[in-house]
C-alpha cells in the first residue's frame, strides 16, 4: 500500500466529528488522542440524544468496556442512523470473552454489520466463537492465533477485522496486511486500544475502510515508535501525544511497515 499519508492529510483537512460511545476508562484518553489526531472527539451515549447526535456525525466508534443495558441500547440506537446514512462505525469488542452480556450485545451489534472491527487478539477469538484466553481487557493470545478468526469475521459481517498487537494484522476477508509499528510501552498503558478504534473511525471518514484502517494503524505505531525511550508508561503516554500530534503525512508514508499477508 502507498502513500498511506495521503489519508492522515485528508483527516486534518476535514477534521470529522466522531461520535464515541466508549467505556469510563477511555473517555479522556480517546478524547484527547482524537484531539491530536485532527479530529473532533464528542463523547455522547445517552438514549435521549444519542440517535439525533449520530446525524450530526461523520463517524461513530463503539466500545463495549464499560457496558450497561442502556448503553447497549443507546449503541443500537447510533449505528442505525449511520447505517442508514451510509458513515463508518468501528466496533471495539473489549473483553468479550469474559460475560454472556458481552457476547450478547456484541453478537447484536455484529448484525448490524460494522465497518471496522478492532480488538486484541483474545478478543477478536473470542468474537469469533473460538475460545481465546483473555480474561479481561488485555490479550493472552498472540496476533498469529487470530488470523484465521479475523478472516471468518470478515467473510461473516463483511467488516475489515483488525487484529492488534506486536504486529497488527487487517484483513476484510479477502485481502490482509500486517502492520509493524509499535512499541512495547503501547499495551502498558490503559485504553491505547480503546482510542486506536477512535482513530480508525476518523479515518475511516469518506476512505475505503481496508486502507484506511492499515493508514491508521501505522500511524499510530509510529507514533508509539517516536515516544519510545520513555521511562515508563506515565511519561510515554504524554509522548505518545505529542507524537500523534507532530508526525507528518510524509513521515507516515515514508514510516510505515505494512507487508501483504
Ligand atoms: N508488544 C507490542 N509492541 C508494539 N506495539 C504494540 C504491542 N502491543 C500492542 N501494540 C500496539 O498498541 C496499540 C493497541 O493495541 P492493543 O494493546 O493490542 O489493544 P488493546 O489495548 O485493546 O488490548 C496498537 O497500535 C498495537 O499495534
Ligand atoms: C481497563 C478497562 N476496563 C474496562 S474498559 C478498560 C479499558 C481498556 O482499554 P484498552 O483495551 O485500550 O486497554
Ligand atoms: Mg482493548
Amino acid at each position: 500500500m502507498d502513500n498511506l499519508g495521503t489519508t492522515l492529510a485528508t483527516l486534518r483537512s476535514t477534521a470529522p466529528l466522531v461520535q464515541c460511545i466508549t467505556n469510563f476508562v477511555a473517555m479522556n484518553v480517546s478524547a484527547n488522542v482524537l484531539l491530536a489526531v485532527g479530529a473532533s472527539p464528542a463523547m455522547v451515549h445517552a438514549r435521549e440524544e444519542v440517535a439525533e447526535f449520530a446525524g450530526l456525525a461523520q463517524a461513530l466508534c463503539v466500545n463495549i468496556g464499560t457496558l450497561d443495558p442502556a448503553w447497549a441500547e443507546a449503541m443500537e440506537m447510533a449505528v442505525q442512523v449511520m447505517i442508514a446514512s451510509g458513515r463508518p462505525w468501528v466496533l471495539d469488542p473489549v473483553g468479550v470473552g469474559a460475560t454472556q452480556f458481552r457476547r450478547d450485545v456484541c453478537a447484536r451489534l455484529m448484525a448490524l454489520r460494522p465497518t471496522v472491527i478492532r480488538g486484541n487478539a483474545s478478543e477478536i477469538l473470542a468474537l469469533a466463537g473460538m475460545g481465546g484466553a483473555g480474561r479481561g481487557a488485555d490479550s493472552a493470545d498472540p496476533v498469529t492465533a487470530a488470523e484465521a478468526s479475523a478472516q471468518d469475521l470478515a467473510l461473516r459481517t463483511g467488516a475489515v477485522v483488525a487484529v492488534s498487537g506486536p504486529v497488527d494484522y487487517v484483513t476484510d476477508g479477502v485481502q490482509a496486511f500486517r502492520v509493524a509499528n509499535g512499541d512495547a510501552l503501547m499495551p502498558r498503558v490503559t485504553a491505547l486500544g480503546c482510542s486506536l478504534n477512535g482513530a480508525i473511525a476518523a479515518f475511516a471518514v469518506g476512505q475505503p475502510a481496508l486502507p484506511a484502517t492499515v493508514a491508521a494503524l501505522a500511524y499510530y505505531g509510529l507514533a508509539g515508535e517516536r515516544a519510545a525511550g520513555a521511562a515508563g508508561p506515565g511519561s510515554f503516554q504524554v509522548a505518545f501525544l505529542d507524537a500523534l500530534y507532530s508526525l507528518t503525512p510524509q513521515e507516515v508514508t515514508a514510516g510505515a511497515k505494512v507487508s501483504r499477508a
